[in-house]
């Protein structure tokens, strides 16, 4: 589904701030994979994502999405395979415009009709059940501002428009990592039920390590740009908080430090 073949980032080349971003990474998702990815802060989890969406090219090697070499399209022609959310609720979604307008755009982002066509009764009616299944009552609030929503209703809302158009692949950002807990735990509930529903392969960055854990069949480890750990379904089934960090600290022969890791409950 995904493959990452031999990518490298470097940023500041040549300069006292030389950073390699991502060091020679190999990273292959299989079609209904969810990998969650952990990392002490500049391991290059961003600068993945952005690899992966196009925000960034990578200098070296190459990335296919089933099968196309998308290592160089620009990020709005990958748009209409992948859904990303990221971790400011405001960057989803656009907020002067309501929420079916905006539901409109990402309808159209996918592939189809333009948003003029796209308001018609039926494809309201649509919309309306789709928000239904968010379990907040966005769907009695089609023709409200988006930027009046709170930050865990635009980041559902967000997570719908990313994903009602079915992606070959889903990426989330750290997108719960911005909402106080119960937010949070809402927002979580709901990525677990749509990737399942829709079996979406999915990437999600995440610095909550027990979610890192709860959520996925697989768990990826990065450090210094490269990919120190990859753990499959059977190792995660029986990973604690603990193992996972004793395992980081044996393989990096240091302690984990990250400023904004969250243990779990
Ligand atoms: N546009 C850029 N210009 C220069 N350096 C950058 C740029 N983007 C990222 N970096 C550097 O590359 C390294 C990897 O950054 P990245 O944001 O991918 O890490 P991360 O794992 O997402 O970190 P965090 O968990 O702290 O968000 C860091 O050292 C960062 O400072």
């Amino acid at each position: 589904m995904l493959k990452a073949e031999q990518v490298c980032k470097l940023f500041n080349a040549g300069t006292a701030d030389e950073k390699f971003a991502l060091q020679h990474v190999n990273l292959e998702l299989h079609e209904g994979d969810f990998v969650t990815i952990i990392g002490s802060n500049g391991a290059g989890k961003s600068t993945l994502m952005n690899v992966i969406s196009g925000v960034m090219i990578p200098d070296i090697g190459t990335i296919r999405i089933q099968g196309m070499d998308v290592t160089t399209m620009p990020e709005h022609v990958r748009s209409k395979w992948i859904g990303r959310v990221f971790q400011d609720p405001m960057a989803g979604t656009a907020p002067s415009m309501t929420i079916e307008e905006n539901l409109a755009l990402a309808f159209a982002r996918g592939g189809r009709r333009g948003l003029r066509l796209g308001l018609g009764r039926r494809r309201r009616e649509w919309f309306r059940s789709q928000l239904e299944d968010l379990g907040l009552g966005l769907e009695d609030r089609l023709t409200a501002r988006v930027g009046l929503l709170s930050g865990g209703e635009r980041q559902a809302l967000s997570l719908l428009m990313a994903t009602f158009m079915k992606p070959s692949l889903l990426l989330l950002d750290e997108h719960t990592a911005a909402l106080d807990p119960a937010r949070a735990e809402m927002v979580t509930r709901l990525t677990e039920r749509i990737v399942r529903d829709s079996a979406l392969t999915t990437l999600m960055v995440t610095h909550n390590m027990e979610q890192a854990i709860r959520l996925g069949n697989r768990l990826i480890m990065m450090d210094k740009g490269r990919i120190i750990l990859d753990i499959g379904p059977d190792e995660k089934g029986i990973l604690t908080v603990d193992k996972l960090l004793r395992e980081f600290e044996r393989l990096r022969g240091e302690k984990f430090v990250d400023d904004r890791v969250v243990l779990g409950s």
